[in-house]
């Protein structure tokens, strides 16, 4: 039976008892409604761990003032059964008054500098400092001694691996493959607000990925494929907030540049915004 912890006396003592038996604990953060990537998350974490758990928490402090808090699906007993049929053993499931005390206008803040000020973090200004402060709550509540986090927030696992760094945080990442439908589209609670012309149209952002990728494994140069997925991303309908070929720390890179890249994207689709991206590896 999966452990429900509403309470930081609750989960401290848990998480206290596994490491008195010299247990090692493992953190799955997620805003829950959950899908089959949360869920190799958690099966990542085993892996890694003798006790996995699963936090579900919508974060206002991560939201903009005209973003989706308010509606964002909250499902938290389909999220307990199926964390539990994943094999999570608790789930962290806090209040906003217990995870802001003095509430969430008030709360002590992190801003994480550089990673921040480039796509999502210029696209959703103060989304990441939310997400380093509510992330860094989370980790001294648990007390994890590894995180998994998954690859489609690919700049959410490097605002992440900064923070771990720059606070010390004795805390090991582990980064989750990203699970797709299988016509490509990158599972996301945020997938369920389309409608069904919305979602034929959603696979076009893996094709433009993958796409991206042949052209600059053909040796187009990175402004042209860059401009190219635009173009086709605006002609399916998206709005585009960026589709864009970087480094993994995600700098610019140039034509001459032969390390590893990734191409991301960011598209509005209706009311919706999806996020997605590709690694582009190549041996230099
Ligand atoms: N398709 C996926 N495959 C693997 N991991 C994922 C996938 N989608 C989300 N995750 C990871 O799950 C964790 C929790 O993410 P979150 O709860 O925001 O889920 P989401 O479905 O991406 O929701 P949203 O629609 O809000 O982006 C994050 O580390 C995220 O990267
Ligand atoms: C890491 C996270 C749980 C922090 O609220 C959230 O940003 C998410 O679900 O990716
Ligand atoms: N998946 C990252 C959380 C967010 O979009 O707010």
């Amino acid at each position: 039976m999966i452990d429900i912890l509403e309470t930081l006396d609750a989960l401290r003592a848990r998480v206290a008892g596994w490491k008195r038996e010299g247990l090692r604990v493992a953190l799955v953060p997620t805003m829950g409604n959950l899908h089959a990537g949360h869920y190799s998350l958690v099966e990542l974490a085993r892996g890694h761990a003798d006790r996995v758990v699963a936090s579900v928490f919508v974060n206002p402090t991560q939201f903009g003032p005209n973003e989706d808090f308010a509606r964002y699906p909250r499902t938290p007993e389909a999220d307990a059964a199926g964390l539990e049929a994943a094999g999570c053993d608790a789930l962290w499931l806090p209040s906003v008054e217990t995870m802001y005390p003095y509430g969430a206008e008030n709360a002590v803040r992190m801003r994480v500098p550089g990673i921040t000020d480039v796509l999502d973090g210029a696209h959703r200004p103060g989304h990441f400092d939310g997400v380093a402060t509510v992330v860094s709550r989370l980790f001294n509540q648990v007390q994890p001694d590894v995180a998994a986090f998954g690859r489609k927030d690919y700049q959410q696992l490097a605002v992440i691996r900064y923070l771990v760094r720059d606070l010390a945080f004795p805390v090991e990442l582990l980064a989750g493959e990203t699970r797709r439908e299988a016509d490509g589209l990158a599972m996301s609670s945020r997938n369920q607000y389309l409608d069904a012309a919305e979602r034929a149209t959603a696979p076009e952002i893996h094709r433009t990925l993958l796409a991206m990728r042949d052209a600059i494994g053909a040796g187009t140069p990175i402004d042209r494929v860059e401009a190219r997925a635009s173009e086709r991303l605006a002609a399916a309908g998206f709005s585009v907030d960026y589709a864009v070929v970087r480094t993994p720390a995600l700098e610019a890179a140039g034509n001459d540049f032969d390390g590893p890249l990734v191409a991301l994207v960011a598209v509005r689709l209706g009311r919706t915004r999806l996020i997605d991206n590709l690694d582009i590896p190549r041996t230099g």
